[in-house]
């Protein structure tokens, strides 16, 4: 059992409990000012707390407050170098965080699929093995330079929303021709599903892929001719840039501090 504490739990503070509750390894202690936030996750977690510095006495405590919250909670996290702060804040430096705390110091990007044990994270160092179990439990990590931190937050901690908006639209067009909107919404979430796994066990380049699915005087190859000659390309490449550019900003904020 590794003990930890999640320090903020809304979204994804509490998306992150719920992960670790269902892998059964963790004796968790959450921590939210809010009784609200804290009532919500009380069925998985050991303990509630408002205070930050009871929660600060895990080996490994994680911080999902927002960005801004950041530093007064740092403020009255006391922690030693045995211990492993896992942030999860966006755009909050390392170095802003070792300054102000004396643990060791993970930063990640992870996004709300840790819930269901299958995030795509960004991480700066794996960690010791409980911080390693921890990412596992959550999903799949890669280790990344800090200065890519920025477009890790674009692409995998932003990205779901992204897909969430693509699943939308791909089941409207379902709907529109007539399909219930149940059977829509799972079509096209399930048709994600499915096309990412194959990318995540398949060898083939993704051009090879697109080509296993067109047939011959087909269906497919008229609706990629429509995406290839539209600006979905630029659109996308807009949509991750936005991200990418507000990470940088907030960024640029802490480190002027
Ligand atoms: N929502 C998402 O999909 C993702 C969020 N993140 C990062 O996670 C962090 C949290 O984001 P969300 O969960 O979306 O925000 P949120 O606003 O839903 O949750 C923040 C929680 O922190 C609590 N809080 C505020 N001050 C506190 C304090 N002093 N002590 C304890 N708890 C306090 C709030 O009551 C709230 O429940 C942000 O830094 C964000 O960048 C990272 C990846 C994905
Ligand atoms: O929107 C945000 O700022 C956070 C970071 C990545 C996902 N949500």
């Amino acid at each position: 059992m590794v003990e930890v504490s999640v320090i903020g739990c809304g979204h994804l503070g509490s998306a992150v409990i719920r992960g670790l509750a269902k892998s059964d390894n963790h004796t968790i202690t959450a921590c939210d000012l809010d009784e609200d936030a804290l009532d919500a996750v009380e069925p998985h977690v050991d303990r509630t707390t408002k205070e930050v510095r009871e929660a600060a006495s895990a080996p490994v405590v994680i911080l999902a407050v927002r960005p801004q919250t950041v530093s007064p909670v740092l403020n009255q996290l006391q922690m030693s170098p045995e211990q492993t702060l896992l942030s999860f804040a966006a755009a909050v430096p390392t170095d802003f965080i070792e300054e102000r705390t004396g643990g060791t110091v993970v930063r990640g990007m992870p996004n709300l699929a840790v819930e269901t044990g299958s995030t795509a994270a960004a991480v700066t160092a794996e960690g010791d093995e409980d911080v390693r179990n921890i990412l596992d439990d959550l999903g799949k990590y890669v280790v990344v330079d800090e200065s890519l931190m920025d477009i890790a937050t674009a692409l995998n901690g932003s990205g779901p929303a992204f897909v969430f908006y693509l699943i939308k639209i791909m089941a409207a067009a379902g709907v529109e021709s007539g399909l219930a909107e149940d059977d829509a919404a799972r079509l096209a979430a399930q048709t994600f599903k499915g096309a990412a796994e194959i990318v995540l066990q398949s060898e083939e380049s993704l051009d090879h892929l697109i080509d296993a699915v067109t047939s011959e005087g087909g269906t497919t190859i008229e609706g990629m001719e429509v995406l290839r000659e539209s600006e979905v390309d630029d659109v996308m490449e807009r949509t991750i840039r936005a991200a990418e550019e507000r990470s940088i900003e907030i960024t640029n904020d802490f480190e002027r501090d």
